[in-house]
């Protein structure tokens, strides 16, 4: 990396809109935001192939989504050989679902094996791409204050599709006078014991949070205000997403998740009447057109029969000690955990919209949604968890490290050209 020689030094720069006031940094080399799972993994792609980079993070490590927005007792909940990143397999007395832990110290060795050293605490406040130099200006501020400008010839876009938490506004939520939370903040259930918890969403945040509670012995109400996919971890022992896996590769999606709307039906019976409706479109189609992710169950649902998970329906408005619901009920209760999901934050720092759409992510759908114009890539926003990020990260890695080889080449020949010219008696 070199400090650019293109711009002026802080103190020789006048204070004026339009004019870049920090340290500027020429990047040999693609910049990677974000250091998650997608980051990482482009990154160990380009360490093998010697192509240099720099990775942009604005928390204090690696995989923060996993280290510091995740609760205590997660597992991973689709099989361990679909999350795995690419060229290193998971240690092999992990369990079938590994812990965060184990996870995390998976990403941990990984980043330490291709000794990939992130600069964290550089949160990206733009990207853009200039057409005058054919080069991208990445700016960013840290955590002290200081801004720096980072030109690249190559953005990889990897701060994922769970970036920010989403916390839609409620009347009267400012009047309630227990405790809120979203469940990025949620650890465990510890301090909730014999508490009235109101969790509002039904994804697998929701549920596993509320499951979490009783387990804490809280007394958990969970709002579904819509309708969901719960379907089994397992079918015949075999896990279930592995299966829709497998069929998919022989029939449409549409039969896939006949059969596995059917097998649900049979394993789990009717859910209705505990309050969780079904989407009128399927459990895989909804993830593939809105991102939906259908919920895996983990028990939950056995706490939902038992009645220690109460479901109640949409949320009216908030009182200072209490909620009360679309259907009129008022509810008693403690403390609110929004499990009302997360969205991406590209839009708020990439200043671009043809390959990118307004909601973050690419237009193209899946597997064309990796390769941008000018040099842009994205990795990790195919909704297809860690394994679509995997498949994303090879491929973004690859192309860069084709172009880069090619002019490495090219400089080389051309080098060798003129040394020969200059050789030559
Ligand atoms: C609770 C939970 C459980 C999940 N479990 C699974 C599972 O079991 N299996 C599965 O396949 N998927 C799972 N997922 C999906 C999850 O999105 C992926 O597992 C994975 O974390 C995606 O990796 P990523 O690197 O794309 O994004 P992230 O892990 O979100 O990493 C993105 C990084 O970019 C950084 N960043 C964001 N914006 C900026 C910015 N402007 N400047 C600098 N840095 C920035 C963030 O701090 C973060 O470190 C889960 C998601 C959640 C929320
Ligand atoms: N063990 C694991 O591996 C886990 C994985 N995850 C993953 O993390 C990702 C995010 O999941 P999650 O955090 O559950 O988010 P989701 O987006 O999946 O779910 C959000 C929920 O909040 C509800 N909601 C949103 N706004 C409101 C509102 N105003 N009033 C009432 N309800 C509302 C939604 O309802 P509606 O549908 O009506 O909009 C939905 O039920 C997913 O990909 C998930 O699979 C999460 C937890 C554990
Ligand atoms: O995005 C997630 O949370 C995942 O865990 C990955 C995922 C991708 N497609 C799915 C379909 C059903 C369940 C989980 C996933």
């Amino acid at each position: 990396m070199n400090h650019c020689d293109l711009c002026v030094p802080p103190s020789m720069v006048p204070e004026q809109d339009g004019f870049f006031t920090g340290r500027c940094i020429l990047v040999n080399g693609p910049v990677i935001v974000g250091a998650g799972p997608s980051g990482l993994a482009v990154a160990a792609g380009l360490k093998q192939q010697g192509v240099p980079f720099v990775i942009l993070e604005r928390a204090n490590c690696i995989a923060s989504l996993w280290q510091n927005r995740t609760y205590d007792r997660l597992n991973l909940h689709l099989p361990k050989q679909f999350c795995e990143l690419p060229y290193i397999p998971f240690p092999e007395n992990f369990p079938e679902y590994p812990s965060k832990h184990q996870f995390i110290n998976y990403l941990e060795s990984y980043a330490k094996h291709f000794e990939i050293d992130p600069r964290f605490n550089e949160l990206v406040q733009s990207a853009k791409y200039d057409e005058t130099c054919g080069l991208w200006r990445v700016k960013t501020v840290s955590s002290n204050n200081s801004t720096t400008e980072y030109i690249c010839r190559w953005l990889v876009v990897a701060s994922g599709e769970n970036a920010e938490k989403v916390v839609p506004e409620f009347e009267g939520l400012h009047e309630f006078n227990g405790n809120v939370m979203h469940a990025c903040d949620y650890k465990s259930g510890e301090d909730f014991r014999g508490k009235r918890v109101l969790v509002v969403g039904c994804g697998n945040s929701g549920m596993e949070v509320s499951l979490d509670l009783c387990h804490h012995h809280a007394a958990p109400s969970m709002v579904v205000r819509s309708s969901v996919h719960v379907l089994p971890r397992e079918i015949l022992g075999k896990s279930t997403f592995e299966l829709a896996v497998s069929m998919m590769k022989w029939m449409p999606l549409w039969v896939v998740d006949k059969i596995l709307l059917g097998a649900a039906r049979l394993i789990l019976g009717n859910l209705e009447k505990y309050g969780l409706k079904r989407p009128s479109m399927g459990p895989l189609q909804l993830k593939n057109t809105e991102g939906k992710t259908p919920v895996l169950d983990i028990g939950t649902l056995s706490k939902i029969r038992s009645g220690d998970i109460k479901i109640v329906p949409g949320i009216k408005k908030f009182l200072q000690g209490g909620v009360e619901l679309v259907n009129g009920e008022v509810h008693e209760i403690d403390s609110v955990i929004l499990a009302t999901g997360y969205s991406s934050n590209v839009p708020s720092w990439l200043k671009e919209s043809e390959f990118f759409s307004s909601d973050g992510f690419p237009r193209s759908p899946f597997p064309n949604g990796w390769k941008g114009k000018a040099g842009l890539y994205a990795v990790g926003f195919t909704r297809r968890g860690l394994s679509g990020a995997s498949l994303d990260a090879v491929r973004v890695a690859q192309d860069i490290c084709k172009i880069w080889n090619q002019e490495t080449k090219q400089k080389n020949h051309c080098v060798a050209v003129s040394c020969h010219r200059k050789c030559k008696p």
